[in-house]
């Protein structure tokens, strides 16, 4: 690259986009990559601070800020995911389907060591709808050395690409709905279309919502009338805390079930529980769920949904980020509730 005066460059080719800021305005380019210069536009070039201009100069062992980003684009997207132009050293990469975004997170460490290579993302197992930005690429000087990119493609072809997007397995659901005083009309249920409205974000099919009162028995017989009934998973809500009548945990344990987790460092969400039943999850969901917007909840279903077996150590690694602030507008999944 030649480094020339602006009033020296009418005539000449801008190598890379030129960036116009006004703050609280406009952020983008003035000026396009390959755009040629003239007379009319030294003005505006020494109004946005620039007094000089690079003119490129091919150099065999380096690579322009748009070719890398390209490259790194191209290397590190996998299933779902498509790129953007680059438009000043940048490209995009977004979701082209709904889904639970995937990222190998140490092959994505590795690559952001490689000198001047950047790409930031969204965080491991966030919800992304059709068309949503979930990284960037770019490269911090307007040329770098071939062989940074190439590290990056070759980190890509020996472990595979760095972020996908799975989608969600449409899941038969089954619906207990514990508490005698529902089941009794006592009180209105307020749990059952707090979880219909849930599960209809992922393409469940509910194929039944039943009412229970706290009977260990019966609330048994409603997890075994799912099961026979070839569930992909089993919601129970209520009953999940430490009064007499809160027999919901008990009751799945009762089936054999294989607890993962009966209460997460999480709150709300504290008296979760999360069992297999012949690999089939059952999720005791306590009465918080009810009446916060997001709970731990949101953050299991849509794992359950992409196909994913959770652990104890999937649960565990929630505590820090686990306390909501319970904020007035709830901006989740954008904010540090359970990563
Ligand atoms: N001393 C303690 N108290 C509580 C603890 C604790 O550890 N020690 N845990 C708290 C947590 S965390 C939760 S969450 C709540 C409730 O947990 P449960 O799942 O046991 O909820 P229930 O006892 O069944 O009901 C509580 C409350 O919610 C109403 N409810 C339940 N289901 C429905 C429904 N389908 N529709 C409308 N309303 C419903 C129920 O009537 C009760 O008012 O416990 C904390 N307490
Ligand atoms: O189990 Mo509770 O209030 O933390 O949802």
């Amino acid at each position: 690259m030649k480094k020339i005066a602006v009033q020296d460059a009418v005539g000449m080719t801008i190598c890379h986009d030129i960036t116009k800021v006004i703050p609280g305005e406009f952020k983008g380019p003035a000026f396009k990559r390959n755009y040629v210069i003239k007379q009319e536009d030294i003005e505006e070039l020494l109004s946005l601070g620039k007094e000089h201009i690079y003119v490129w100069e091919e150099n065999a062992d380096e690579i322009h800020e748009d070719d890398a980003a390209i490259r790194m684009a191209q290397a590190v997207m996998g299933q779902n995911i498509s790129f953007s132009e680059p438009q000043e050293g940048k490209t995009t990469l977004i979701s082209t389907q709904k889904g639970l975004l995937r990222i190998k997170s140490s092959l994505l460490h590795e690559i952001n060591s490689i000198e001047h290579v950047t790409i930031p993302s969204l965080p491991n197992n966030f919800k992304v709808e059709v068309n949503q930005k979930v990284a960037a690429t770019r490269i911090i000087p307007l040329v770098t050395k071939e062989e940074n990119i190439r590290k990056v493609e070759e980190l890509c072809t020996l472990y595979g690409p760095v972020f996908h997007v799975e989608p969600y397995i449409k899941l038969r659901v089954g619906i207990v709905i514990t508490g005698s005083e529902v089941y009794k009309g006592r009180i209105k249920d307020k749990f059952g279309p707090v979880i219909r409205k849930k599960l209809e974000y992922f393409g469940a099919e509910i194929i039944g919502l039943e009412y229970c009162p706290d009977e260990l028995e019966l609330i048994q017989a409603k997890i075994t009338g799912y099961m026979e009934q070839k569930a992909d998973m089993i919601i129970m809500t209520g009953g999940m805390s430490v009064d007499p009548d809160d027999l919901t945990p008990g009751a799945i344990r009762s089936t054999g079930a294989d607890v993962v987790t009966y209460g997460v460092p999480v709150q709300p969400g504290n008296m979760f529980m999360l069992a297999y039943l012949n690999g089939i999850p059952i999720l005791g969901v306590p009465g918080a769920a009810a009446y916060y917007k997001t709970t731990v909840l949101d953050a299991v279903l849509p794992k359950i949904f992409a196909g994913e077996t959770l652990n104890k150590n999937d649960f565990i690694r929630m505590g820090e980020g686990g306390l909501c602030l319970n904020c007035q507008m709830c901006q989740y999944p954008s904010c540090y509730f359970c990563r």
